[in-house]
């Protein structure tokens, strides 16, 4: 039985996402499905699989939920929400729109130049909020593995935990980022993510996200980065962060809110037919 699914391929510097319309289709995917969608040897390929939804709330335009490449599912994804707002400001004929997620509200607004600027809410700093497993100063965690330790914690959506390096090339993260991602002291696991300042207002960083790898970019991440920077005094409240596919200018406004800019990219559309997933 065939079951075509059209989707379309997008990327926020090099993070890649299929993004799925269930807008007037419900689509009740399985876990299994996902992770076939997201393989990029025996479905389609990404980084986050996402699926835009009708928005609970009516002051949003759309709701976006975002699954790892695992097939868990994420709070927040700062370069999907990009993407999806590009997207949404296409259908709507203007330069604004709010994506829901399961976090919040994500008002995004489209600069000139044609990057998208997303108010990515609050980083929120307590202990309870990243989450990590018992009371301590997010500004230094007691979490360390071979060259890394003492990392910031962060929770803008999702929780990040940035360790500042000296080198950020000289990192071996595929060994390192997993067992730094299941870490007893994060109950909900994390995202990881190394950053060496270079100056008070450009940050080069790489990241391990949890549920999906080495990515090429994180736009949360870079976000969780320069709140991380400025709570250590390393930068200002604004730089620019530097990933693998790009760089993104943050911002940490007056009222804890975390603002991102950076570019998106439309790549293809195509349509996929779900009964091959089960053949593996
Ligand atoms: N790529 C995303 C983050 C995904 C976060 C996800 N890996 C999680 O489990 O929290 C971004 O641009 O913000």
């Amino acid at each position: 039985m065939s079951d075509k699914l059209p989707f379309i391929k997008m990327h926020g510097l090099g993070n890649d996402f299929v993004v799925l319309d269930a807008r007037r289709h419900a689509l009740n995917l399985t876990t299994e499905q996902r992770q076939w969608l997201a393989d990029r040897h025996r479905g389609i390929g990404c980084d986050q699989l996402i699926t835009l939804e009708n928005a609970p709330d009516s002051r949003a335009d759309v709701f976006m939920r975002i699954h790892n490449a695992d097939g868990s599912e994420a709070r927040a994804c700062g370069n999907a929400t990009r993407c999806v707002a590009a997207r949404v400001m296409g259908e709507k004929g203007n330069g604004h729109a709010v994506i829901q997620t399961v976090a919040g509200l994500l008002p995004a607004e489209v600069q000139p130049g044609g990057e998208i600027a997303v108010d990515m809410g609050p980083a929120l700093l307590d202990w309870q909020d990243i989450p990590v497993a018992a009371p301590c100063d997010t500004l230094r965690l007691p979490v360390a593995h071979g060259p890394v330790a003492d990392p910031v914690g962060v929770n803008v959506g999702s929780p990040h935990a940035v360790f500042f390096v000296e080198d950020v090339a000289a990192l071996d993260i595929a060994e390192i980022g997993p067992l730094l991602e299941r870490h007893a002291f994060f109950p909900d696991r994390a995202n990881i993510e190394f950053a060496q300042v270079i100056d008070p207002g450009y940050i080069r960083m790489r990241v391990w996200e949890r549920g999906t790898g080495i990515t090429l970019a994180c736009g949360s991440g870079a976000c969780a980065t320069l709140v991380a920077a400025a709570r250590r005094g390393l930068t200002g409240r604004k730089a620019v962060v530097e990933v693998d596919g790009g760089r993104l200018a943050i911002e940490w406004l007056a009222n804890g809110h975390v603002r991102m800019t950076g570019p998106w990219t439309l790549s293809f559309a195509g349509e996929v037919d779900l009964a091959e997933a089960r053949h593996g």
